[in-house]
């Protein structure tokens, strides 16, 4: 279960001859902080890989009150082949988490390179069966982790120093301390990412805080013991 590691990067999956045509089949486009480059319901069909910066994957809930993360995207990500393939209206929306740029494909253009490079309809493949997996794997933590489970799960993935996602903030502590994880976000937008609610977060943190677990500020919590918290993530797994 994962934000940020749950699907490999499409561009960097491509040979370079396979890189060069693709790329060539599109455009360059800048997009500023919060832009949607996809948006739910939509009726588009052209395809975005990610060139630099990162994206958040949403869709809106409960009429409209509450909107759910389903991952974040990086560079060399593929998105909207959703729609790009089945035609179907835009299934989340894509937002720029800061100012990003994105190589923009005509859903047509990129079908056509499909049929006609089956290696590359491959890695597509694999690109929607290991979402599949993984939204397999979110609805049964969903079904029996509590908050604080997910909440320590979701806190784990994001400061691991190997995820260098955008929320991961490595704070250096004293000098010769190992460094302390912070992970970047409000509570509203973390309880995004679990599919609960910010105050069921708030909650969640306030133990967090005092068993010693974690440090809050603003927009901001401290991991003071990463190996209790993914233990408390962990050991209620499966
Ligand atoms: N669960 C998910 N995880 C990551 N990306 C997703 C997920 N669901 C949808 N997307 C992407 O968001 C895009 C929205 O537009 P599309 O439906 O065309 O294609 C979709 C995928 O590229």
């Amino acid at each position: 279960m994962g934000l940020l590691d749950n699907e490999p990067a499409f561009a960097q999956a491509l040979t370079a001859q396979e890189y060069e045509s693709v790329m060539a089949l599109g455009g360059r486009v800048r997009y500023p902080a919060d832009a949607h480059l996809l948006t739910e319901g939509d009726r588009s069909s052209h395809v975005v890989i990610v060139l630099r910066g990162w994206v958040t994957v949403s869709v809106v809930t409960d009429r409209g009150a509450t909107r759910l993360i389903l991952g974040l995207r990086g560079p060399g990500q593929l998105l909207g082949e959703m729609a790009a393939l089945d035609a179907h209206p835009r299934s989340a929306t894509v937002r720029a988490l800061g100012p990003m740029e994105g190589q923009v494909i005509s859903g047509d253009a990129f079908r056509r390179f499909l049929t006609l490079h089956p290696r590359v309809s491959g890695l597509v493949i694999r690109q929607l069966t290991s979402r599949l997996r993984s939204a397999d794997q979110e609805r049964s933590a969903l079904a029996s982790l509590t908050v604080l489970q997910r909440l320590a799960s979701r806190l784990t993935e994001l400061s691991r120093p190997r995820a260098a996602g955008p929320y991961a903030a490595p704070a250096s502590g004293p000098a010769g301390s190992p460094s302390i994880a912070v992970v970047q976000l409000a509570q509203d937008e973390l309880a995004a990412t679990i599919g609960a609610t910010r105050e069921a977060v708030a909650k969640a943190l306030r133990l967090l805080r005092t068993q010693k677990l974690v440090r809050t500020g603003n927009r901001m919590v401290e991991i003071l013991d990463p190996a209790l918290l993914a233990l408390l993530a962990d050991g209620h797994r499966e």
